[in-house]
């Protein structure tokens, strides 16, 4: 192993559209004014303005990181009032300025969960009393008795769903204790989609509590007015606020401790089947004010469970953070990575990534253009840092890499002792390596033993993280263990059924771990790598060795499994050398990738 070595070399930079990516504007930096409190309308308003002054020549006043949806703030009992000192110091720097980033939710998704604007989705009235909707039900089934338990205390925090505010229990062991508490009013539940986010978000939260990184669940209750999301309370804030306060920018170091707590939550969830959706620095808090906080993540508000072949198609998220692949509707777990790519972005230079003035001209950033990473600070950063961001922002996102890889990352790595958790991917790699034909098994076979011991740093500890016997592999025993004992209570027997029953052949064999590197290797995500042609070709070079033989044209396609219908001698003409019939170095990267009549029939 360790036959290609080269080192890849930065992908060039392309800028956004000047029009879309204003630089100038995107940068976190102390604010000039007291805070700027807009409602959407204002905004509207304000932009137009915006683009007035420019178009005379004036530099917009504005902040450079405008939210066209301030609600959290225009509520928030604590905001500092413009040019008043009564305010608490905690408030007085948790917001002296708009966010940098919009808190609210893609405008689309909102109208539909509110039940404002959908055109074929009868959107049903308010009752006068706000609560009883016709139709709609809006009891949970969670416990009744809040008023008894707690006592509510002043707000701490307020989004577009609800408010959050500390609370004491009452009596008990635990009297005097403070909690949080989500309050969400019933009578914003219009829609039937909108209650089924509370009770997603309710049942999401209690199947993955226990993480670290994730904010504790307590209980959930309801009365005729709301429902009650108790929680640990984290008195640190917002991951936000300590962007903010820093002026925007981290050193790389202070990023990694970040990044390794996000990372670590997220690949959990990934792991648990749950696809948070929402993932920006306003959804991450930290528990104390300390430097050295643990950071947890909150509001599984727009969350969802995915399974390992499933794709959700709604448009759902937070415009700065929100994937491609989201906005063509066909998307899973690596939707998250994304964001998590933005918060990384914002953490080292300050900037964000893609960034326009409409919500459609972040879309379009998001979409066509490639974040900068020429522009200060980003030349004096290391390389390592400007390799990870790019690989959490890869468009592309069979290419992307997960939580769990992140965490694998050199730049995170070497930083201290971080523990890789499972990776969801190796059982979705895997059980496509174990439908494919010989022929292709010997082609990743190939492929792995190129890869460096850099690279096979990853393959490693998740191999270990199943734990193999002595002589060193591993069968479905070892891997039903390693999920069990890696899924929560809520989502074992879901996994082990999700996984399972295609790796099935491995209850009759053992998986060494050379094969576990040809299972576990994703194509596509060496193909992103400056070094794929080198892997590919010193591939080919051991397949010429090891695996490659003559086959002709029907058995090569029957080794696909393509359709009859597939007019092969057209299509696989170059996949075999006319010389002596064996696979050619295109037909073994084709083979590398996988092939089903479908695609055949797209690249037709
Ligand atoms: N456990 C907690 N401890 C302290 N503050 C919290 C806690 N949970 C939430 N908050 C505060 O309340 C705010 C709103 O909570 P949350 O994000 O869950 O609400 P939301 O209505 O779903 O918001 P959004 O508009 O982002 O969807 C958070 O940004 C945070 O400042
Ligand atoms: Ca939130
Ligand atoms: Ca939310």
């Amino acid at each position: 192993m360790g036959i290609c070595n080269s080192k890849p070399s930065p992908k060039p930079n392309l800028f956004a559209p000047k029009d879309e990516l204003i630089e100038e504007n995107n940068t976190i930096k102390q604010p000039s004014s007291s805070p700027i409190i807009q409602k959407k309308e204002q905004l509207e308003e304000e932009t137009k303005k915006k683009k007035k002054d420019e178009e005379v020549g004036k530099r917009s006043p504005f902040f450079p990181f405008y939210s066209p949806s301030p609600a959290h703030y225009l509520f928030s009992k604590k905001s500092p009032a413009p040019s008043s000192n009564s305010t608490t110091p905690r408030r007085f720097f948790k917001r002296p300025f708009p966010p940098p980033s919009p808190a609210k939710h893609i405008r689309a998704v909102l109208a539909r969960r509110h039940g404002s604007v959908k055109p074929n989705e009868a959107a049903i009235p308010e009752g006068s009393d706000g609560e009883h909707v016709a139709g709609l039900d809006k009891s949970f089934g969670f416990l009744k008795n809040f008023g008894s338990k707690y006592e509510l205390g002043e707000e701490v925090g307020r989004g577009h769903f609800g408010y959050t505010c500390a609370a004491k229990f009452k009596k008990g062991d635990l009297k005097g204790q403070q909690v949080a508490v989500k309050v969400i009013p019933k009578a914003k539940m219009t829609t039937a989609i909108a209650i089924e986010d509370v009770r997603r978000e309710v049942k999401i939260l209690r199947a993955l509590t226990g993480h670290d990184n994730l904010v504790q669940f307590y209980d959930a209750y309801e009365d005729p007015e709301n429902v009650y999301i108790v929680m640990e309370l984290c008195e640190g804030g917002e991951l936000l606020d300590r962007i903010l306060s820093r002026g925007g920018k981290y050193s790389e170091d202070d990023a990694k401790a970040v990044m390794i707590q996000i990372l670590n939550v997220v690949a959990f969830c990934h792991l648990q089947g749950v696809v948070h959706r929402d993932l920006k620095p306003e959804n991450f808090l930290f528990t104390s004010k300390d430097e050295n906080s643990q950071l947890k993540a909150i509001d599984f508000g727009l969350s969802d469970f995915v399974k390992p072949d499933e794709r959700l198609n709604d448009i759902v998220g937070s415009a700065y953070y929100v994937a491609p692949e989201v906005l063509h509707r066909s998307y899973s777990t690596e939707a998250d990575v994304w964001s998590i790519g933005v918060i990384a972005y914002i953490l080292l230079c300050g900037s964000r990534p893609f960034w326009a003035r409409t919500e459609s001209g972040i879309f379009r950033a998001v979409l066509k253009a490639d974040p900068s990473f020429d522009e200060p600070p980003w030349p004096s950063l290391s390389s390592e840092g400007k390799d990870f961001v790019k690989r959490l922002l890869n468009k592309d996102p069979r290419k992307r890499m997960t939580a769990a890889q992140a965490l694998s990352h050199p730049w995170i790595r070497n930083y201290s002792d971080v523990k890789v958790p499972l990776d969801i991917l190796i059982f979705k790699l895997m059980k496509t390596y174990m439908r494919s034909s010989s022929l292709r098994k010997a082609a990743l076979r190939a492929l792995s033993k190129t890869l460096t011991v850099d690279e096979l740093f990853y393959s490693k500890e998740q191999f270990s993280l199943l734990e193999p016997n002595k002589g060193g592999s591993i069968n479905l025993e070892n891997i039903r263990t390693a999920l069990m004992k890696n899924a929560t209570d809520a989502m074992k027997e879901s996994r082990i059924h999700e996984f399972l029953p295609s790796l099935n052949a491995l209850q009759y064999r053992r998986m060494d771990f050379e094969e576990f590197c040809a299972a576990a290797l994703s194509v596509h995500q060496l193909e992103a790598l400056e070094r794929w042609e080198q892997h590919a070709r010193c591939a080919y070079e051991i397949f010429e060795k090891e695996g490659n033989r003559a086959i002709i044209i029907e058995e090569l396609a029957s080794e696909l499994g393509l359709s009859p219908s597939v007019p092969v001698h057209a299509v696989l003409h170059d996949w075999i050398r006319h010389t002596d019939g064996k696979l050619s170095f295109l037909g073994f990267v084709k083979l590398l990738h996988g092939v089903s009549s479908r695609n055949i029939a797209k690249a037709q």
